[in-house]
């Protein structure tokens, strides 16, 4: 069993990924010595091309992958298999359709233990956070994607995890359903201070919602570039010299990472 880690409330290095390479079979390294530090509560962000091994990255933060060297540290706690103090949202919601979206959300808690009332209540308290109250007996199927996603998120949060990795999960869906999940995601996790590393390809998203955003290229950390805007973040801001100044310097620093 894993250990679960001790949470310090203002931990700088919560998970830490320490020079951290991996290597499929025979192939160059895809994730190559990278060093990086996401402090409790901070969303980190990773943008890069196809291929420059972002995935494999996150793989490695969530423990489905061990490097071949370095380490991946949750609250110092070295990690050696996926644990449930970390959440995980991929590109496709992937729900279970003879599920109804309540049961889909609990689904962490019932593959685990016996779903008890405070686990239904915390379900309908972020179905109702993210506007799904009306749908939680539906089935997924019955769902629009970014409803659906919205579920997915939902179902990760659910066990209330100290890190949530998240990979493209909103690239499939229309630019202002993308936008509300954005604030939905943003406020779900304040609401625990819970520590994220989201990869996107979109710079607008990394800008919008990270506190941090490195550039990957050929399985390097190139850039690193903080978002010094305010929070809570606001559709406004997405107007802002500010934003657009953030968005333009990391364009520059992904051409030049490439
Ligand atoms: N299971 C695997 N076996 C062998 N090679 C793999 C495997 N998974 C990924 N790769 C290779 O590792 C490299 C990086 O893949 P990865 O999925 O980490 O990149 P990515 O930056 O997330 O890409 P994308 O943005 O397209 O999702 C690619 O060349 C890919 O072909």
């Amino acid at each position: 069993m894993p250990i679960e880690p001790q949470v310090e409330p203002h931990d700088p290095d919560f998970v830490a990924i320490e020079r951290a390479s991996y290597r499929y079979g025979t192939d160059p390294a895809t994730v190559d010595g990278v060093d990086w530090a996401i402090p409790r509560g901070a969303i980190h962000c990773l943008v890069g091309r196809s291929g420059s091994g972002k995935t494999t990255l996150l793989k490695l933060a969530a423990g489905l992958l061990l490097p071949d060297q370095g380490a991946v540290r949750i609250a110092g706690a070295t990690l050696r298999e996926p644990g449930s103090q970390i959440g995980f949202v991929f590109q496709q919601p992937t729900l279970l359709d003879w599920h109804s979206v309540t049961d889909n959300v609990l689904l962490p808690i019932s593959l685990k233990q016996k779903v008890r009332p405070q686990h239904r209540k915390k379900a309908a308290e972020l179905l109702e956070l993210v506007s799904l109250s009306a749908f939680a007996q539906r089935h997924p199927s019955e769902l629009s994607g970014g409803q659906q996603s919205r579920v997915a998120v939902a179902r990760a949060l659910i066990a209330e995890p100290a890190v949530l990795l998240l990979d493209e999960p909103f690239a499939a869906l229309d630019a202002l359903t993308r936008e509300e999940l954005q604030d939905d995601l943003l406020r779900l996790c304040a609401l625990h201070r819970t520590t994220v590393l989201f990869v996107t390809h979109d710079i607008a998203e990394a800008v919008y919602l990270a506190d941090r955003v490195a550039i990957m290229a050929a399985g390097r950390l190139h850039h690193e570039l903080t978002i010094d805007l305010p929070r809570p973040r606001n559709r406004e801001m997405r107007y802002g010299q500010a934003f657009n100044a953030l968005c333009r310097e990391l364009r520059q620093a992904m051409d030049c990472a490439s």
